[in-house]
């Protein structure tokens, strides 16, 4: 069997940090062999078990994709406020679609207090955003005039079914990495609710950046069942060490490279086996010569199981030594009441 983990191993990570995130190439799934596609998702399963976050070579979305999404969000962010607030975020923050200008949102982690969330949203993350969803879910799409952007609209959905699909071979994995039926996950995201954002975070003060006065986006863990990120290569992102609370691992950029990584929600559904770990975008690492950091683009995909299912702990999960730890909740309430927070 061939070894699909092209660089860095987990390796025990106990007594020094994990110094950079695992490589998975997902090639070796798409040969359709059972025992290569298991191989596959037994890796995948073994770093969100360990760390939660991983880097995903040859995933099926093609260099072109990628390319032409990121031309779509700097177009759409170069139109002017006036064009983008005509498809605005409404103020529900669990109706996650259309602009959210800058300093509108604060990512917060956890926090459910009115009085709290209040305190930290004076100071907002530097970002602003484009959030888009299934075109005839439940919660309904808000896009710009067609005259100010033409071709907008089909290419963000383009990329919306692309990265869905690209989910699904991922769930594929999942499931067989739990020793779970390779549709086990599959029956959950029959009518995903699947959420593709646009961020662009500005030029910012890099003293402030790195200070902390100002940030880009807040240590927070994702809501739902997986993220499928694409970032350019200003770099910035960081995951905390899964073994060493409060210490951050830069995820720099890997030219084609998905950063995948597992959602509160999927963590809830393994009864904690699987790890959904914190992450922050803060100062790129390199220093400018102007004081303010490079502007950043990046595309994050939530998969999201859908609203109607009821999820309860994963077979394999529990036993009488480790008894579930969570009720069952249904999916739509879950994430609800995570959004909710945000706005
Ligand atoms: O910009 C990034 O790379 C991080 C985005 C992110 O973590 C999020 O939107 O949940
Ligand atoms: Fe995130």
């Amino acid at each position: 069997m061939s070894s699909v983990t092209t660089t860095v191993e987990v390796v025990d990570t106990t007594t020094s940090p994990t110094s950079s995130l695992p490589i998975i190439d997902f090639s070796p799934f798409f040969s359709g062999k059972p025992e290569e596609k298991l191989e596959t998702g037994k890796q995948m399963v073994k770093v969100l078990r360990e760390v939660g976050f991983m880097y995903i070579i040859n995933h099926g979305i093609e260099q072109k994709e990628i390319d032409d999404i990121f031309e779509w969000s700097k177009k759409f962010f170069e139109l002017s406020d006036e064009q983008k607030s005509k498809c605005p975020h409404p103020p529900n923050g669990a109706h996650h679609r259309g602009w959210s200008a800058l300093g509108k949102e604060k990512v917060v982690q956890m926090v459910f207090d009115e009085k709290e969330i209040s305190n930290l949203r004076k100071h907002p993350d530097v970002k602003e955003s484009f959030d888009v969803g299934k075109e005839d879910g439940y919660y309904c799409n808000f896009w710009p005039e067609d005259t100010d952007i033409p071709g907008f609209k089909a290419g963000c959905q383009n990329y919306y079914n692309k990265a869905t699909l690209t989910s699904k071979y991922f769930l594929r994995a999942l499931a067989l990495g739990m020793d779970l039926n390779e549709d086990f996950f599959l029956n959950y995201h029959i009518d995903s609710e699947n959420q593709l954002r646009l961020l662009h975070y500005p030029p910012t003060k890099e003293q402030d950046l790195r200070n902390g006065s100002t940030e880009r986006i807040a240590a927070h863990t994702d809501f739902g069942t997986m993220t499928l990120l694409l970032q350019d290569s200003c770099g910035g992102l960081e995951v905390e060490d899964p073994y060493h609370k409060g210490v951050f691992i830069p995820a720099p950029y890997v030219p084609g490279a998905l950063v995948v990584n597992t959602g509160d929600f999927l963590m809830r559904w393994s009864n904690n086996a699987l790890k959904s770990t914190l992450h922050r975008v803060r100062a790129p690492p390199i220093i400018s010569e102007t004081g303010y950091s490079k502007v950043r683009y990046s595309i994050p995909f939530f998969i999201s199981a859908d609203r109607t299912k009821t999820i309860d702990c994963l077979p394999g999960t529990y036993s009488e030594e480790n008894p579930k730890k969570y009720e069952p909740i249904n999916a739509l309430e879950y994430l609800s009441m995570r959004l909710n927070a945000t706005y």
